[in-house]
Protein backbone atom coordinates (compact mmCIF):
# COMPACT_ATOMS: atom_id res chain seq x y z
CA UNK A 1 0.00 0.00 0.00
CA UNK A 2 1.00 3.22 -0.92
CA UNK A 3 -0.24 6.97 0.28
CA UNK A 4 0.98 10.43 -0.21
CA UNK A 5 1.79 13.06 2.36
CA UNK A 6 2.53 16.30 2.07
CA UNK A 7 4.99 17.65 4.07
CA UNK A 8 6.02 21.56 4.38
CA UNK A 9 9.50 22.63 6.20
CA UNK A 10 7.86 25.67 7.82
CA UNK A 11 9.59 29.20 7.54
CA UNK A 12 13.18 29.43 8.79
CA UNK A 13 13.83 25.58 8.59
CA UNK A 14 14.56 25.34 4.69
CA UNK A 15 18.23 23.64 6.19
CA UNK A 16 16.14 20.84 8.23
CA UNK A 17 16.46 17.51 6.60
CA UNK A 18 13.40 16.12 5.39
CA UNK A 19 12.35 13.24 7.88
CA UNK A 20 13.96 9.85 6.26
CA UNK A 21 14.54 5.93 6.11
CA UNK A 22 17.45 4.91 7.33
CA UNK A 23 17.43 1.81 5.95
CA UNK A 24 15.45 0.42 2.91
CA UNK A 25 12.84 -1.24 4.91
CA UNK A 26 12.73 0.63 8.08
CA UNK A 27 9.62 1.39 9.25
CA UNK A 28 9.62 4.74 11.08
CA UNK A 29 11.35 8.09 9.21
CA UNK A 30 13.83 9.76 11.56
CA UNK A 31 12.81 13.16 12.81
CA UNK A 32 15.32 16.02 13.03
CA UNK A 33 16.02 18.81 15.41
CA UNK A 34 14.62 22.32 14.57
CA UNK A 35 16.06 23.74 17.89
CA UNK A 36 17.62 27.21 16.84
CA UNK A 37 19.96 26.82 19.67
CA UNK A 38 21.63 23.83 21.37
CA UNK A 39 19.21 22.82 24.29
CA UNK A 40 20.20 20.71 27.21
CA UNK A 41 17.74 18.19 29.14
CA UNK A 42 18.64 18.00 32.22
CA UNK A 43 18.01 14.50 34.25
CA UNK A 44 14.75 14.53 35.04
CA UNK A 45 13.73 16.80 32.40
CA UNK A 46 10.93 17.12 29.91
CA UNK A 47 10.45 19.43 26.78
CA UNK A 48 9.00 19.61 23.68
CA UNK A 49 11.62 19.82 20.77
CA UNK A 50 10.42 21.53 17.19
CA UNK A 51 11.08 19.77 14.23
CA UNK A 52 10.10 22.67 11.51
CA UNK A 53 7.83 20.46 9.79
CA UNK A 54 4.01 20.19 9.05
CA UNK A 55 2.66 17.57 7.00
CA UNK A 56 -0.70 16.45 5.58
CA UNK A 57 -2.19 12.87 5.35
CA UNK A 58 -5.23 11.72 3.59
CA UNK A 59 -7.60 10.73 6.36
CA UNK A 60 -7.89 7.01 7.74
CA UNK A 61 -4.12 7.44 8.34
CA UNK A 62 -2.00 8.77 11.69
CA UNK A 63 1.07 9.18 12.61
CA UNK A 64 2.92 7.99 15.31
CA UNK A 65 5.96 9.57 17.17
CA UNK A 66 8.25 7.32 18.75
CA UNK A 67 11.53 7.12 20.93
CA UNK A 68 14.62 6.23 19.06
CA UNK A 69 16.13 3.13 20.91
CA UNK A 70 19.64 3.73 20.39
CA UNK A 71 19.16 7.33 22.37
CA UNK A 72 16.60 5.52 24.76
CA UNK A 73 19.64 2.30 25.61
CA UNK A 74 22.67 4.93 25.73
CA UNK A 75 21.16 8.03 27.37
CA UNK A 76 17.98 7.97 28.16
CA UNK A 77 16.16 9.96 26.32
CA UNK A 78 12.92 9.10 25.16
CA UNK A 79 9.64 10.67 24.09
CA UNK A 80 7.56 11.22 26.96
CA UNK A 81 3.44 10.45 25.41
CA UNK A 82 4.99 7.50 23.52
CA UNK A 83 3.46 6.85 20.60
CA UNK A 84 2.68 10.27 19.67
CA UNK A 85 -0.42 10.92 17.96
CA UNK A 86 -0.37 13.06 15.10
CA UNK A 87 -3.98 13.30 13.93
CA UNK A 88 -4.53 13.59 9.78
CA UNK A 89 -6.40 16.83 10.47
CA UNK A 90 -3.42 18.14 12.26
CA UNK A 91 -1.44 21.21 10.32
CA UNK A 92 0.68 22.28 13.12
CA UNK A 93 4.06 21.86 13.76
CA UNK A 94 4.99 18.12 14.47
CA UNK A 95 6.96 18.59 17.89
CA UNK A 96 8.19 15.47 19.68
CA UNK A 97 8.38 15.58 23.66
CA UNK A 98 11.71 14.17 24.66
CA UNK A 99 12.51 13.70 28.55
CA UNK A 100 15.53 12.48 30.46
CA UNK A 101 15.41 9.68 31.79
CA UNK A 102 19.30 9.18 32.14
CA UNK A 103 21.66 10.47 34.43
CA UNK A 104 23.64 12.58 32.74
CA UNK A 105 22.38 15.99 30.94
CA UNK A 106 21.64 15.61 27.10
CA UNK A 107 22.45 17.89 24.38
CA UNK A 108 20.51 18.39 21.19
CA UNK A 109 21.78 20.20 18.25
CA UNK A 110 20.26 21.34 15.29
CA UNK A 111 19.49 18.90 12.66
CA UNK A 112 20.27 16.12 14.81
CA UNK A 113 17.68 12.75 14.85
CA UNK A 114 15.79 12.51 17.69
CA UNK A 115 12.77 10.37 17.07
CA UNK A 116 10.85 8.54 14.22
CA UNK A 117 7.52 9.03 12.95
CA UNK A 118 5.49 6.09 11.65
CA UNK A 119 2.48 5.85 10.16
CA UNK A 120 -0.42 3.99 10.54
CA UNK A 121 -3.71 2.86 9.17
CA UNK A 122 -6.48 3.87 11.29
CA UNK A 123 -9.93 1.73 10.60
CA UNK A 124 -13.06 3.86 10.62
CA UNK A 125 -14.41 2.76 13.65
CA UNK A 126 -18.22 3.41 14.98
CA UNK A 127 -18.87 2.69 18.84
CA UNK A 128 -22.40 1.52 19.26
CA UNK A 129 -23.74 2.02 22.77
CA UNK A 130 -25.27 -1.18 24.49
CA UNK A 131 -26.82 -2.68 27.80
CA UNK A 132 -24.23 -5.95 27.58
CA UNK A 133 -21.79 -7.44 26.13
CA UNK A 134 -21.50 -10.91 24.53
CA UNK A 135 -19.52 -13.66 27.20
CA UNK A 136 -15.96 -14.79 26.39
CA UNK A 137 -13.54 -17.21 28.55
CA UNK A 138 -11.08 -14.12 29.65
CA UNK A 139 -14.53 -12.56 30.76
CA UNK A 140 -12.87 -9.90 33.42
CA UNK A 141 -9.65 -11.96 33.75
CA UNK A 142 -6.43 -9.03 33.32
CA UNK A 143 -3.80 -7.78 34.12
CA UNK A 144 -2.11 -10.64 35.15
CA UNK A 145 -4.78 -13.09 35.04
CA UNK A 146 -3.55 -15.72 33.49
CA UNK A 147 -0.26 -15.93 35.37
CA UNK A 148 3.69 -15.56 34.68
CA UNK A 149 4.35 -18.58 32.36
O1 LIG B 1 3.99 13.96 20.15
C1 LIG B 1 3.12 14.70 19.66
C2 LIG B 1 1.76 14.53 19.96
C3 LIG B 1 0.85 15.40 19.39
N1 LIG B 1 1.25 16.40 18.55
C4 LIG B 1 0.26 17.27 17.92
C5 LIG B 1 -0.42 16.56 16.75
C6 LIG B 1 -1.69 16.07 17.31
O2 LIG B 1 -2.67 15.94 16.28
C7 LIG B 1 -2.02 17.15 18.32
C8 LIG B 1 -2.87 16.67 19.47
O3 LIG B 1 -2.22 15.60 20.10
P1 LIG B 1 -2.97 14.73 21.21
O4 LIG B 1 -4.34 14.37 20.76
O5 LIG B 1 -2.04 13.64 21.61
O6 LIG B 1 -3.00 15.77 22.43
P2 LIG B 1 -4.20 16.30 23.32
O7 LIG B 1 -3.64 16.59 24.64
O8 LIG B 1 -5.38 15.35 23.24
O9 LIG B 1 -4.50 17.67 22.60
P3 LIG B 1 -5.76 18.06 21.68
O10 LIG B 1 -6.82 18.45 22.64
O11 LIG B 1 -5.25 19.22 20.86
O12 LIG B 1 -6.13 16.89 20.83
O13 LIG B 1 -0.76 17.59 18.83
C9 LIG B 1 2.60 16.56 18.24
O14 LIG B 1 2.99 17.42 17.47
N2 LIG B 1 3.49 15.70 18.82
MG1 LIG C 1 -6.30 14.83 21.38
Amino acid sequence: MSFNVQINRLAGNEDIELPRKMSELASGFDLYAAVTEDIVFLPGQRGLVPTGLAIAMPAGLEAQIRPRSGLAFKHGITCLNTPGTIDADYRGEIKVLLINLGEEPFTIKRNERIAQMVFQIVPEVNLIPVDELSDTERGAGGFGHTGKN
